[in-house]
Formats: C-alpha cells, structure tokens, sequence
C-alpha cells in the first residue's frame, strides 16, 4: 500500500507491505506544486508496485485534481478521504464538511474508546483536537511557527529577521530571540492551557515540529509521527471491512 499525506507545506508518503510495515517513507515540501513533485516520484512508485493508493489531502480541489491526473498515470486504483464526522470509529461534533481530512485521520489514528485524547498537529498550522471517549468534541487551529514568523516580517517594519531557530521559551534580548521566543511561547502556552484545562486528557502530537515543539510543554506527551499513516490505514482498512 502507499499513503500520501499533503499538507500545506510538505507531501509525506508512506510504502507499508502486505502485514503493514514501513518499508519506505519521506517527507518533501512541495512548494505549492505537489502533482509535479509527485511526477517525479512515479518510477519510485512504480517499482514499489503498490496495489492501492490513500490519499489525505488538505490542498483544495485545484490541486487534488492535478494529483489525482498525476496518479492515474500509474494504473494503481487510488482513493482521497473524506471526513465522515458519523464514522462507526469515532463520532464527531464537527462541520464535517470542514473538518480538515488530516486532523481527521491523525484522531482517526489515535482515537480510543477508552480514553480522554488531546491530538495535537504541528504541521503549517497548530490544531488541536479534543476526544472523549471516541467523540470528537471540537478543536483549535492557529498559526504555526514560520506563518507567524512571516505575519511578523510583513506586518512590522523594524522585525526583518529571516531566520533563527525555535529552541527556547525564556525571554530575549535581541529581536531575534524575542521574536522566536514569542513565537515557540505562544504554541506552547496554548498547548500547556488547554492540557491545564483538560488533565485527563492523554496530550499526543504529531507533525513536523512535534518534537520542537513538545520539549517545552509542561505535562508528559506522547509523540506519534506515524498517527495520520495510522489513521489511512484504519480508515481503508474499516472500509473493506463494511
Ligand atoms: N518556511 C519554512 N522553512 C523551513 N521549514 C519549514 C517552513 N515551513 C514549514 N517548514 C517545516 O515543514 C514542516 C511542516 O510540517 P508538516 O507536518 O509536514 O506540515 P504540513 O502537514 O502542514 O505540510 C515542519 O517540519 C516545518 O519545520
Ligand atoms: C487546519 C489545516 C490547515 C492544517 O493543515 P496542515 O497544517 O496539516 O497543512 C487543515 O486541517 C485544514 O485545511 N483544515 C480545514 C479547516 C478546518 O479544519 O476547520
Ligand atoms: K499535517
């Protein structure tokens, strides 16, 4: 099987065999131009020789339409998700029609009927999603580190850093690092607020800054870049099911 995860900033892929271990993966951004990444990919995928293609996509029907062009090329029977916010695995309070398909799978990925869950993507933006009992209750999205990096450049005319890295919550005294340190503080002041408010909730992230992100959060968190492939495989794996 081969499952594609686009997000805004990078398409991730995943090759899993017939027992559904990982026997290749990688992340790319596609700099808004994810079917021509893909297009480059397909002799890859073609030796792979997968038999079914799933697809999580939050880029839009424009694009989806370009990557699904791009897909049929290969002759490997593919399919994008669609939220069922009445799925048998999880309900969800949610406008279904506007729940984003990857906040979708990474709960779809974690979700227990057993426990309180708290998923958290760090991805182009911050979501937050709150589970109880395998009942989506409703979530948060906000900007994540390098969106609010450029909010600041563009919108102010003294802060004109480019770079820098997100390694530190305490205060700074260059504009460099107040900046970064504000900006890490913000996602993590969140995070740490809404576990606070929620301490039965299991907290676990996933995305490309997980890992930056979750060493400054105050409570333990379970770190799972694998939730959305999880979420793919639960989802098509249910629908064979049925
Ligand atoms: N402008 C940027 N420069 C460098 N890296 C970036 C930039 N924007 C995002 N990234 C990196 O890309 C990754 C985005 O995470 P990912 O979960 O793949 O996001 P999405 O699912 O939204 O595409 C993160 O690791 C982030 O650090
Ligand atoms: C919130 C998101 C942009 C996050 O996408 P990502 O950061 O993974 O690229 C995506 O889930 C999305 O487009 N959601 C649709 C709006 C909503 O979920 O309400
Ligand atoms: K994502």
């Amino acid at each position: 099987m081969l499952w594609l995860d686009l997000g805004n900033t990078r398409l991730k892929y995943w090759l899993t065999d017939d027992i559904g271990q990982i026997v290749a993966h990688d992340a790319k951004q596609h700099l808004q131009a994810p079917a021509e990444l893909l297009m480059g990919l397909t002799d890859r995928f073609e030796r792979y020789a997968p038999d079914f293609i799933g697809i999580s996509s939050v880029l839009g029907d424009d694009l989806n339409v370009k990557v699904s062009e791009t897909l049929s090329r290969l002759n490997i029977p593919f399919e994008f998700v669609h939220v069922d916010a009445a799925h048998p695995l999880m309900k969800s309070a949610y406008n279904d029609d506007q729940l984003g398909c990857d906040r979708w799978l990474q709960m779809l990925g974690a979700v227990d009927k057993k426990k309180r869950q708290c998923v958290i993507g760090c991805g182009t933006a911050v979501t937050i999603d709150l589970i109880n009992h395998a009942e989506h209750l409703g979530g948060y999205i906000f900007p994540s580190i390098y969106l609010q990096r450029e909010s600041l450049f563009s919108g102010t005319k003294q802060i004109t850093i480019s770079n820098g890295t997100f390694d530190s919550v305490s205060q700074g005294t260059t504009t460099q690092d107040a900046v970064h340190r504000g900006i890490l503080l913000s996602i993590v002041g969140a995070i740490n607020e809404i576990s606070h408010r929620h301490p039965n909730f299991e907290v676990i992230m996933t995305g490309g800054d997980a890992a930056i992100i979750a060493q400054h959060v105050n409570r333990p968190v379970r770190l799972r870049d694998d939730l959305l492939l999880n979420g793919l495989a639960r989802y098509f794996d249910h629908s064979k099911q049925t």
